[in-house]
């Protein structure tokens, strides 16, 4: 199974676990307002690591970011196949384009 699928699933376990013994738990415990500080304050770790110029630091930074996507569209009761439908909808499809169409340069 791909690492991404099985993480999704584990998140979605470890959501009723104890919160004094599961990083997930305790992020559900402590509601969506903490989940959606720590997806920014990743964000925001992944762009400075992008400028640091070390590529490990990013890496983590990346996989950091992506845990914490998996837990807040689960809190959301959302999946990665909804990521997933919403990218294939967009193949092909030119950001550029997509900016043109709704008026913006
Ligand atoms: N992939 C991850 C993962 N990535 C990052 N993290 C945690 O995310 C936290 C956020 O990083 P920070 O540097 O901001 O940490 P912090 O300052 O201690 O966090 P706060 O106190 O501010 O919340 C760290 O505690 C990391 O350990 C993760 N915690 C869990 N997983 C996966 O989720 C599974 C379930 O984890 P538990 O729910 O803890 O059992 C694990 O087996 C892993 O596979």
């Amino acid at each position: 199974m791909d690492i991404l699928d099985h993480l999704e699933q584990v998140i979605a376990q470890r959501r009723n676990a104890s919160p004094d013994e599961s990083y997930v738990a305790k992020l559900h415990a402590r509601g969506l307002p903490v989940i959606a500080r720590k997806l920014g304050e990743e964000g925001v770790e992944a762009a400075v690591a992008l400028l640091s110029g070390d590529d490990a630091e990013l890496v983590g930074e990346a996989a950091d970011i992506v845990f914490h996507l998996l837990v807040a569209l689960n809190a959301r009761g959302l999946a990665l196949d909804d990521v997933r439908a919403e990218l294939a909808r967009r193949e092909g499809v030119s950001g550029l384009a997509e900016k043109a169409s709704r008026g913006e340069d």
